[in-house]
């Protein structure tokens, strides 16, 4: 288990290390319109997970949408506090 603070970490040092076999260096070189729209999915998946497939489904749904919405602050340069300052 890791908290939303310590996967970013993870992923920052993925960008900038840039592992052979990493998903989020594939995603990052995929480019904004691909991982937006893999966000949108995780987002309707999430939705529907709550509406019809239960807690546990809808927590595994939640947690992609967490991990691409990482990425897509990634993509676009932002830091977490850059996203914290409209919270
Ligand atoms: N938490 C996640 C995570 N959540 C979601 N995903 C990605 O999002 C996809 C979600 O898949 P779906 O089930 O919706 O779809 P799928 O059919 O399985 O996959 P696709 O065909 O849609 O790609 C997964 O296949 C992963 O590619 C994640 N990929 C990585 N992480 C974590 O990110 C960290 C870095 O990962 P790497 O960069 O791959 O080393 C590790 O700690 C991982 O646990």
């Amino acid at each position: 288990m890791k908290t939303f603070e310590e996967l970013w970490t993870e992923l920052s040092d993925k960008a900038a290390q840039r592992p052979e076999g990493s998903g989020t260096v594939a995603a990052l070189d995929a480019g904004v319109h691909t991982i937006g729209k893999k966000l949108v999915e995780e987002a309707a998946e999430s939705w529907m997970a709550a509406e019809h497939e239960g807690p546990e489904r809808t927590a595994e749904e939640l947690s992609q949408l967490l991990y691409h919405a990482q990425v897509l602050m990634l993509a676009s340069g932002l830091t977490l506090d850059d996203v914290y300052a409209h919270l």
